[in-house]
């Protein structure tokens, strides 16, 4: 079904061409309708259009300024949240003046050589795709974790990085171990992440360091950090002792002496008050906390996190998300995350400490994956690598204004103006390997590079599921980054395993770990998708939404617990998306392969079944150890 005749080239390629030119023009409509910039001519508007949630019916009767915001089903923040954390009373309820959004946007075919299905024929395949019936799953416990589960908070609680916390030394007191976390003396040990601190102007500047000097001392300091935050974890008595004792050496001036007392001073700012949360003495801080696990005594200016990678002048904007801007700075890309304000971004609440902590861990571990010495069991280099991780406080500065007005200009941002951001605005910096495009705009030239970029999806979902039980659980086309480079093959290793996938000159990079599930061995991180309802509201036949669906049902709803089908279904998803949304050069006989593929995924459990299926068997080789 919908697939193309292989045989007469000559009618096939006239028949593409007209209905790509059908196509276009009803795809122009849909564009035209949901944005504001109508001094834009079509053809500009379809050539730069990125986001393609106008599928969604609401927006169509949207009216004035929010008609240009991105809004598909939108999934309310107002519920957001990893189960262990609330949002707080601290967010003062704002009417809505923009649509809220979500990424994560709905298909409309675009590229070259678009072979797009009609529309009749879309959704006879949508209606295919739904007559499939999920195998039930094997069992997965239901409350699998290895904390009990925290109590569900209502929308408006406070917001406590204790909760969470608590988690873990429940976790902690279950599993009996006593010593800090492995796992995290493992991410904040990591080479791959240079922590030293960008000291904020309130700092004496011959505390600062160069990188080379800084990185060995730094990490003894995130070590001691570490230790320090585990010794608060495990016992709530010691916390008190120590808030007691901390507070006493915080006023007798212990502070502000050099750069390797800061830190231990954000680690004993924890259990102290601080400027964004109220101290409440049974709680920690999580600003402070966050700060402590990005390695800062305070926060940075955003411009001295940019400089440090470019002139402030070369920064472009390149892309956007409900809750980040990416910016390319050098050969790095630079997202920034508001948290903790009460201003609603692009119609959303903005992200908590609390959750940017989990974020920061999550986005750590995965870089794990990158170590491929020793005998390490698991390797990929696919998961983007996080180079660094900075929390600033300031409004934006002048040269980022200037880079989004640009993007705006081109692109037609559907992201409120930044400008809005208060003095007293505090934002999460990842600092980013550059990925690439991501799928939705990058152009596939032919079928080698659509099955170039399922080997690599799969292998890394493989690799971190055995790794880390790792679920995705979002793997949309807005989050899968594609680069052409000269390599022919892309080293991993599957448990223990070394294995090289050909690549096709293409590299893949996957981003976004919001929805994630990972267990990093000390901790199990997750979102609670069930106080999202509004994600599993969007549109019927609509391939993404219905993933979300199907993961709502093999989870049963219980979001802690490990089902690595999950993963499975988001390369169902791109199967779906290469067949129905991608363009490239392919003969029936690919199509029908990717089909085929389609029909054994189902029977899949996991991404370490599906990266041996014999689809994949001319594209991997072994190493013979
Ligand atoms: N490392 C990167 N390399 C290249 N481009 C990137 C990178 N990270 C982000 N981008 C670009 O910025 C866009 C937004 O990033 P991302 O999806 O991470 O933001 P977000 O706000 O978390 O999204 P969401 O709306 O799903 O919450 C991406 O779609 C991509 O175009």
């Amino acid at each position: 079904m919908g697939s193309k005749p292989g045989g007469n080239s000559s009618d096939l390629w006239a028949e593409i061409v007209a209905t790509e030119n059908q196509q276009q023009k009803q795809q122009v409509e849909v564009i035209y309708r949901r944005r504001r910039r109508t001094q834009k001519t079509p053809q500009d508007v379809d050539l730069k259009q990125p986001s393609l949630s106008s599928r969604n019916g609401n927006r169509m009767s949207l009216a004035g300024e929010a008609a240009n915001k991105r809004v598909s089903w939108n999934r309310s923040l107002s519920t957001r949240g990893r189960t262990s954390i609330a949002v707080g009373t601290c967010v003062v309820y704002q009417p809505q003046g923009k649509q809220a959004r979500r990424k994560g946007k709905p298909a409309l075919p675009k590229g070259k050589f678009v072979q797009p299905p009609t529309f009749e024929k879309e959704r006879a395949y949508f209606q295919e795709v739904d007559d499939f019936e999920l195998l039930e799953e094997s069992p997965s416990p239901k409350n699998f974790s290895t904390w009990a589960m925290g109590t569900q908070t209502n929308n408006i609680a406070i917001p406590h990085l204790s909760s969470r916390l608590e988690k873990w030394l429940i976790s902690r007191k279950l599993n009996h171990t006593c010593g800090p976390s492995s796992t995290l003396s493992k991410i904040l040990e990591t080479p791959a992440m240079p922590l030293e601190p960008i000291c904020g102007n309130d700092l004496n500047p011959s505390n600062l360091r160069t990188p080379e000097k800084s990185s060995m001392k730094t990490n003894s300091q995130l070590l001691a950090v570490h230790s320090r935050l585990c010794s608060i974890l495990v016992d709530k008595d010691a916390l008190e002792r120590d808030h007691n004792s901390q507070y006493r050496n915080l006023v007798s001036g212990s502070e502000g002496q050099g750069c390797c007392e800061d830190l231990e001073v954000a680690v004993k700012k924890l259990s102290l008050a601080s400027t964004s949360v109220c101290f409440d003495s049974d709680q920690l801080d999580p600003f402070a906390a966050l700060l402590a696990v990005c390695g800062q005594p305070s926060p940075s200016k955003l411009k001295d996190v940019f400089s440090k990678y470019c002139e402030l002048g070369n920064i472009v904007k390149i892309g956007e998300g409900t809750y980040g801007e990416a910016f390319k700075a050098s050969n790095y890309v630079c997202k920034i995350v508001p948290i903790d304000g009460d201003l609603r971004v692009n119609g959303e609440v903005q992200k908590r400490s609390e959750e940017l902590i989990e974020e920061v861990i999550l986005s750590r571990t995965l870089n794990c994956l990158r170590e491929c010495d020793g005998d390490v069991c698991n390797s990929c280099t696919t998961f983007i690598e996080t180079i660094d991780l900075k929390v600033c406080q300031g409004s934006y500065d002048s040269a980022l204004i200037k880079a989004w007005e640009d993007w705006d200009e081109n692109n037609g941002s559907e992201n409120d103006h930044p400008k809005e951001f208060p003095e007293k605005q505090c934002y999460v910096v990842f600092v980013l390997e550059h990925g690439g495009k991501d799928l939705e705009s990058f152009i596939l030239l032919n079928f080698d590079e659509a099955r170039s970029l399922l080997v690599q999806v799969t292998a890394a979902l493989a690799v971190a599921e055995a790794a880390y039980e790792f679920e995705h659980r979002d793997l949309h086309w807005g989050n899968i980054l594609l680069r052409r480079n000269d390599s022919e093959t892309l080293q991993f290793i599957l448990e223990g395993k070394h294995m090289s996938a050909r690549t096709f000159g293409l590299s893949i990079s996957i981003i976004d770990f919001t929805l994630s599930r990972i267990n990093t061995g000390e901790e199990i991180l997750f979102l609670d998708l069930s106080s999202d309802p509004d994600l599993f509201n969007g549109p019927k036949g609509d391939r993404q939404s219905e993933t979300y669906r199907k993961m709502k049902e093999v989870t049963d709803d219980c979001w802690d617990g490990s089902f690595p089908r999950t993963n499975v279904l988001w390369l169902l998803y791109l199967v779906d998306i290469l067949l129905l949304k991608k363009s490239f050069e392919r003969n029936s006989k690919n199509e029908r392969d990717l089909r085929a593929l389609k029909k054994r995924l189902d029977k899949y459990q996991s991404a370490k079944e599906a990266i041996f299926d014999p689809f994949f068997s001319e594209l991997l080789i072994m190493a013979c150890e």
